[in-house]
């Protein structure tokens, strides 16, 4: 059975102060959540201990944007697995076309940190996703193909997650047709040894598309970007028709 999974992913968005006050906005309206959906946010490190605390006995979870492969160690500027689940971290985000285009981010490092992830109990939402110029030369099924093969070596598919995130519809406005974002995301299936993974899309997701993109049977949740930063504006999206 596949899970419906909505993740809000703050980037580098909101200080302590600045996520408390999301959510005493926020958690007030998942009382019309149905109770299957998974809520997750994803805000920076330093919101995790306080948001930690104050989410405890509620049904949102945490994730992170990032984790090391290593336990610890002298990597200055990374996290390591324990440090998130210590303070009840459950998710990670791995493999962001960000980390990707900006920080050196390689298929073969996505691969060690998914299998450092599940090492240490946290599910990874891989991300995986074409340039615009990748889809307009056409190669948006191989380029994804190989992010696949490449990023799942010795991964663990039941405990995972996945996000198709086209990168020409990050942040643009441009969002990938919902029947688009179905048949790529059909096509990522197909490549998975496991047919129970949620399969997230995730690119301009607003209040006023998420009702079409979830209406898409191959669709399992969205990876939410802007949208998630406002509380009505999330909640609309966790509350989707
Ligand atoms: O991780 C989220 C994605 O990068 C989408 O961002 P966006 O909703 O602002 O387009």
């Amino acid at each position: 059975m596949r899970k419906i999974v909505i993740a809000g992913n703050w980037k580098m968005f909101k200080t302590q102060a600045e996520s408390e006050n999301f959510l005493s906005g926020f958690l007030p309206h998942l009382e019309e959540t149905p109770s299957e959906r998974e809520v997750i946010l994803c805000p920076p490190f330093t919101d995790l201990s306080v948001m930690s605390k104050y989410l405890h006995g509620s049904r949102v979870n945490l994730g992170a944007q990032n984790v090391h492969w290593e336990e610890n160690g002298a990597y200055t500027g990374e996290i390591a697995a324990p440090m998130l689940t210590e303070i009840g971290v459950r998710y990670v985000i791995i493999g962001h076309s960000e980390r990707r285009q900006y920080f050196g981010e390689t298929d073969e490092t996505v691969n060690l940190r998914l299998k450092a992830a599940q090492k240490y109990g946290l599910t990874p939402i891989l991300c995986v996703g074409e340039t615009k110029q990748q889809r307009d030369a056409g190669e948006t099924e191989k380029l994804i193909s190989t992010q696949l093969e490449k990023d799942l070596v010795d991964v663990d598919q039941t405990n995972l997650i996945i996000a198709y995130e086209p990168i020409w519809a990050i942040g643009t406005g441009d969002t990938c047709e919902a029947t688009e974002a179905n048949r790529v995301i059909g096509l990522i299936r197909d490549q998975l040894t496991n047919p129970h993974v949620s399969i997230q899309y995730g690119g301009s997701v607003k209040p006023n598309n998420i009702d079409e993109i979830m209406e898409q049977p191959e669709i399992d949740g969205a990876l939410v970007g802007g949208a998630s930063l406002e509380a009505d504006s999330f909640a609309r999206i966790v509350n989707y028709q």
